[in-house]
Formats: C-alpha cells, structure tokens, sequence
C-alpha cells in the first residue's frame, strides 16, 4: 500500500502538494483525495500500461465504494523515471491537478466542501508532501 494521509481539513483554494518520483518502470500510479477511501472528490490515475490503456490518465470520483463516470484525459504529460510535482486544489465547482506543463480539471462531483484524505498508490515513491 502507498502514502495514506487522513485527519486532513483541506479547503477550497487551497494546495495539496505531492512531491515523488514515477518507477523507471511503471504501469501506473494514483492520486486519491476526498472524505475517505470510499468517498473520493478525485481518483487521479495515469496509467503507462494497465487495464488495457496506454499512456492515458482516467479520473473518477468514488460515492460510497461506488466508481463514478470516468474522465480520459488527452494530454499524458508524464514518463517512466520522472520526478514531478502535483499540486491538487478544489473549488465548489471542480479540482484542479496542476504539474509542471499541464493542468487538468475534474467536477467536483460531490459537491466536498474539504477534503479530509489522500492516498497515493502505486509505481510512484513519494519524496514531500505540502500543504499551502
Ligand atoms: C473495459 C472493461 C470495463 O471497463 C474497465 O473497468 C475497470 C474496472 O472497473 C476500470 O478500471 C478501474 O477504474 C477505476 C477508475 O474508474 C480505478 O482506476 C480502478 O482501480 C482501483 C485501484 C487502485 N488501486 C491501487 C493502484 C493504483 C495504481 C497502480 C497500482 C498498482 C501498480 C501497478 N503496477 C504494477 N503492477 N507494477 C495500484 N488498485 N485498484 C480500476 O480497476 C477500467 O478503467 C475500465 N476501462 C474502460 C476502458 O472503461
């Protein structure tokens, strides 16, 4: 299992900053932040090779251990061996995943008004995390 953060009181605005490095060879990683495990604002999930998809980032919300619609993004700004910055904030209307050249958007589904947990998992050993 990866990092998991909980007790959190993240607020609109607000910056979720996780700092790691992408495994030389991975097949793919996770970003998850919301109430809970079951209750996810945003699964952020890049995938170099898995579940049949290829160099492409599927995101979701999660509602009671229920997978929302997902969400595949056309940019996939990562490679095997990268260290990255991902900086996640939210509003009433959406969260926003920021890297380096890109930026995506996701709804705020649930309408969260914080987020309390997060959770990486997968080929992606994290070396910071910050809260700004
Ligand atoms: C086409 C058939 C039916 O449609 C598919 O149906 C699958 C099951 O619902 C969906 O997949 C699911 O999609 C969900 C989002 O919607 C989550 O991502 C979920 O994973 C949850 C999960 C996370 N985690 C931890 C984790 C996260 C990242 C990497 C690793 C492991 C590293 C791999 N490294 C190795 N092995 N070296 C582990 N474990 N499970 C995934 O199973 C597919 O997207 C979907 N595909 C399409 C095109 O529709």
């Amino acid at each position: 299992k990866g990092l998991v953060v909980t007790q959190l009181d993240v607020e609109p605005g607000e910056c979720i900053k996780v700092k790691g490095k992408i495994q030389s060879d991975a097949k793919g990683f996770a970003v998850n932040v919301g109430k809970d495990s079951s209750t996810l604002m945003l699964h952020f999930n890049p995938r170099f090779d898995c579940h049949g998809d290829v160099n492409t980032i599927v995101c979701n919300s999660k509602e009671d251990g229920v997978w929302g619609e997902e969400d595949r993004k056309a940019d996939f700004p990562f490679q095997h061996g990268d260290k990255i910055e991902i900086c996640i904030s939210f509003d009433e209307a959406e969260a926003t995943v920021k890297l380096p050249e890109a930026e995506f958007k996701f709804p705020n589904r649930l309408g969260m008004e914080k987020i309390e947990y997060l959770a990486v998992e997968g080929d992606f050993k994290v070396k910071a995390i910050k809260f700004s």
